[in-house]
């Protein structure tokens, strides 16, 4: 069953919609983002996720002391880098981890495989931020990506009406979400669980 993480959640009717529906990964974003929440609210968030469902901070070029503070504050399971992070920087910290890359093109896919990660995230490019842009990149492009498909995250525009497309073509491990399940700029608890009701019922190639 393909995985899902919901991105960017800021309020706890949200979490607890993620959690119940069947969500495997919830995101905190604490990098510049209009759903760019403080250590101190994730912490508040965090108590209502258990133990199964992985808790992931997403930043974007943070500093070693940055992401170390908010592991230990929140708990994350996961931390997500987003920017223009090294593969040394990366392994230097040794949290679980999983890298995003913004996929303009077929290098891009390429450079997943410089680094030892958990999970290899491919997104579209950002616009105002470094992600969340709500675009969809070309999906062809991670066809001949040499990353095992159960170390794959595919995120970047995804919504109810093209996951399961997406997981059919590209047969993730995962996928990805925040501006798709969103209505007026907010998350939508009932976008949340259909989503994830899409995803985690539809069959990829692969797994
Ligand atoms: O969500 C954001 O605002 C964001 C900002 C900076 C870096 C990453 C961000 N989000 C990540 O991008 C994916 C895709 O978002 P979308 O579904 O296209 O809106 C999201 O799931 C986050 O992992």
């Amino acid at each position: 069953m393909t995985k899902v993480k919901i991105c960017g959640l800021k309020e706890v009717e949200h979490v607890k919609a993620a959690v119940d529906a069947g969500a495997s990964f919830i995101g905190f974003m604490f990098a510049p983002s209009k759903r760019q929440i403080t250590i101190n609210h994730a912490k508040e968030l965090a108590k209502h996720v258990p133990t199964h469902v992985k808790k992931v901070g997403v930043f974007v070029n943070p500093t070693k002391e940055e992401v170390c503070e908010a592991v230990e504050t929140v708990g994350l399971d996961f931390v997500q880098y987003h920017g223009h992070e090294s593969a040394d920087f990366i392994q230097e910290l040794g949290f679980p981890s999983i890298k995003a890359f913004s996929i303009r093109g077929y290098e891009d896919v390429e450079k997943a495989s410089q680094y030892d990660v958990d999970y290899y995230l491919f997104d579209a490019p950002g616009t105002d931020f470094a992600g969340g842009s709500g675009r969809v990149f070309d999906w062809t492009l991670l066809e001949e990506a040499t990353i095992s498909k159960d170390r794959v995250i595919l995120a970047g525009g995804l919504n109810c009406k093209n996951v399961c497309p997406a997981i059919q073509q590209v047969s993730p491990f995962g996928v990805d979400v925040s501006s798709g399940v969103e209505r007026d700029g907010r998350k939508d608890a009932d976008l949340i669980k259909k989503f994830i009701q899409a995803a985690t019922t539809v069959k990829g190639v692969y797994i």
